[in-house]
């Protein structure tokens, strides 16, 4: 069984390279909609595969920390991701172009290794990511399953090369929830939301 859970960002981005002119030459902004799709053959002590309000805890939280952000690729030229960080608090550093692509591919690979390092506690059995949709319009979307979140071809994704700014991280309601995710620390579910 697959079930799916949305979450809502808003993001500014430029997709250097792409066909679209005004796309790849304008800072502009989306209002984001994350699906997360999981996939068990078992259910847990209340039946159901993963509770939804389990979900809006740290796995929000990973994706509340891109609202009212500018994304900008790592590869982008020096002096617009100086003048980007300068100008807005709160910014993301991506080892990859954030393109609607790439974005289902970053948070597959953070959500994935959240889950990983989850303990549950109500019963919940081999509970996987199935994939990560991101629509960055209400027209266009892209969807990652696992094979495309650890592609070599789409570009590596790791942890330590997701940057998010101190504004992004003091935000959080555990200011070392990013830091404990890329040591790998164990996470406990709450027993109650
Ligand atoms: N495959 C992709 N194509 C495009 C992406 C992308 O991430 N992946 N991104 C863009 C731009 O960010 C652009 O802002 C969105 O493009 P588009 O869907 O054309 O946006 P519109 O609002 O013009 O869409 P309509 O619903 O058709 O009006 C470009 N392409």
């Amino acid at each position: 069984m697959i079930i799916r859970k949305m979450f809502k960002f808003e993001n500014a981005h430029i997709v250097r390279g792409c066909s679209t002119q005004k796309c790849r030459s304008s800072l502009h902004g989306h209002s984001y909609k994350v699906e997360l799709l999981f996939e068990s053959n078992f259910l847990d002590n209340a039946q159901m595969v993963y509770d939804f309000g389990l979900m809006k805890q740290n796995m929000k939280e990973l994706i509340d920390a891109f609202d009212h952000g500018v994304s900008i690729w790592s590869s982008d030229k020096v002096e617009y991701i100086k003048d980007m960080k300068k100008h807005s608090q709160r910014w993301i550093e991506l080892p990859v172009s954030p393109s609607c692509e790439q974005f289902s591919r970053v948070f597959f690979v953070m959500i994935d290794r959240l889950l990983q390092l989850t303990n549950t506690v109500n019963g919940e059995r081999e509970v996987k990511l199935h994939s990560v949709i991101v629509h960055e319009t209400a027209t266009g979307y892209a969807q990652a399953f696992s094979y495309d979140a650890y592609s070599k071809d789409m570009g590596v994704i790791e942890l330590d090369s997701i940057v998010f700014s101190q504004a992004v991280l003091d935000d959080f309601s555990d200011r070392e929830l990013w830091e404990r995710v890329k040591r790998g620390e164990s996470f406990t579910n709450p027993t109650t939301v």
